[in-house]
């Protein structure tokens, strides 16, 4: 009751206080959208997933298509060359405004809304402004960089999907760019020296951010601030902290304000290797993108099986996924994207009781004598494993030790004989390994150790 409700005040004594809220711990996958004018172009070389392509050609070559109005700064990059074969040298980047919101006039959100849950995720985090500094609200703010306007969208797409995703029973999130903005710096960004160095630092610019965030908390009291790639200096995040957790006490602040408090952290295109005691959240596209990238095939995007895998995971490790789906301008989906969120989603449906609510074990992983994978998660009074790798027949846990008695079911609630062998305990799998996805088994009672 209000009555009891924290009162933060505006320094980070006091906001250290706040602890992760269980329904952000229970969650474990939620959906990211890239959605903006970067989706009508929809274009970016597919060089390859973040990390894993030399930093000193990532700009040049970005796979991100999100990133389209720098890359097109570049005057040397792939996207240059598309865009001028395409539209033509001198059309305008923000000209593709007309035709974001000519086409999502027709979007239904609860179409979105019903194929996320469908597909289990319990949040969903939409971009609000992306770094091209496109509102996907109508912000009341005026953008001093643009006093012709062209740069809100007239359609309040945050509230009409904040409006469905809750009313299927998910909790909403916002993404914010509130370190780049390129309404206030035109500069092309080609190195990460640029990216510092082009982050607005104006007090003008930080009046704005933080006017935005708080708007955007008035009006949707979103459950996550997810705001990305640092924050102005002259910004005031402990005032915009303290007011947001008095407004929303369940809500979560990521790491990306980049100051000393934070809820969780948010590896990107990457996971943690063991428990990491901090609440983390890993982020990625389905391919090597999170704008809708129209040259992306099979080549590029995660199949189905390693998704799962993903997943598992980074539940065993105390960490949530956040997955990213990249809409069409009018709000549909691609074939590929859906049928991964419609593989994740059937797993889910037959494996999900040792995936939502559940916390990490003791260890997060074992092997199997075969030379496996397995991951654990706790629940209760049971322990859950996972055997990744298409599990079959009689499987060796290595290490593992139940007790006398202990009973084993595998998802959906078949008994499992298991016996104790030299090196751990063998189950006797099903003969065929399920159609996709680690085989679950839940343990009770779990293990000690
Ligand atoms: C989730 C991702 N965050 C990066 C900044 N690290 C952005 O540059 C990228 O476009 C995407 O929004």
């Amino acid at each position: 009751p209000a009555a009891f409700a924290q009162k933060y005040s505006p320094d980070w004594t006091s906001l250290k206080a706040h602890t992760v809220p269980n329904w952000f711990e229970d969650a474990k996958f939620g959906i990211f959208i890239h959605w903006g004018l970067y989706s009508v172009p929809a274009w970016a070389p597919p060089s390859g997933e973040l990390g894993k392509v030399d930093m000193s050609r990532w700009f040049y070559q970005n796979a991100y298509a999100e990133w389209y109005l720098n890359s097109i700064r570049l005057k040397d990059s792939p996207s240059y060359k598309h865009h001028v074969e395409t539209y033509g040298a001198d059309f305008d980047y923000y000209r593709f405004g007309q035709a974001f919101e000519q086409q999502n006039r027709a979007w239904k959100p609860q179409n979105w809304a019903s194929l996320f849950k469908d597909a289990g995720a319990r949040y969903v985090v939409l971009t609000t402004k992306h770094h091209d500094g496109y509102t996907l609200w109508p912000s009341k703010v005026p953008n001093p960089k643009r006093p012709q306007g062209g740069i809100n969208s007239p359609r309040d797409l945050v509230g009409d999907l904040t409006k469905a995703v809750r009313g299927a029973g998910l909790h909403m999130g916002l993404y914010y760019s509130g370190g780049l903005d390129w309404t206030f710096e035109t500069r092309p960004i080609a190195t990460m020296g640029d990216l510092r160095t082009t982050a607005p630092q104006t007090e003008e610019y930080a009046r704005y951010a933080d006017a935005h965030w708080r708007e955007l908390i008035r009006l949707y009291q979103p459950s996550v601030l997810w705001n990305d790639i640092g924050y102005p200096k002259l910004g005031k995040p402990e005032a915009l902290f303290a007011d947001y957790y008095n407004a929303v006490p369940e809500g979560v602040i990521n790491n990306r304000f980049s100051v000393e408090y934070s809820d969780f952290t948010t590896p990107e295109y990457a996971k943690y290797d063991k428990i990491t005691p901090k609440k983390w959240e890993s982020c990625r596209g389905l391919g090597f993108s999170f704008g809708y990238n129209q040259v992306e095939g099979p080549e590029h995007v995660i199949a189905p099986e390693a998704l799962i895998e993903l997943l598992v995971d980074i539940v065993s490790k105390n960490g949530n996924l956040l997955l990213n789906i990249g809409p069409k301008p009018d709000g549909t989906i691609s074939e590929i994207q859906l049928n991964r969120l419609n593989a994740l989603g059937a797993w889910l449906k037959t494996n999900g009781d040792g995936i939502f609510g559940s916390r990490p074990w003791v260890r997060p992983s074992a092997k199997t004598t075969a030379g496996g994978d397995v991951r654990f998660t706790k629940k209760g009074d049971a322990l859950y494993a996972f055997l990744l790798g298409r599990a079959a027949g009689p499987s060796t846990v290595v290490g593992l030790t139940l007790a006398p008695g202990s009973t084993v079911r595998l998802s959906g609630g078949r008994s499992v004989a298991w016996k104790k062998t030299g090196d751990g305990t063998t189950f006797e799998l099903p003969a065929n390994s399920p159609a996709a996805g680690p085989v679950a088994l839940s343990i009770t009672p779990a293990p000690a150790a």
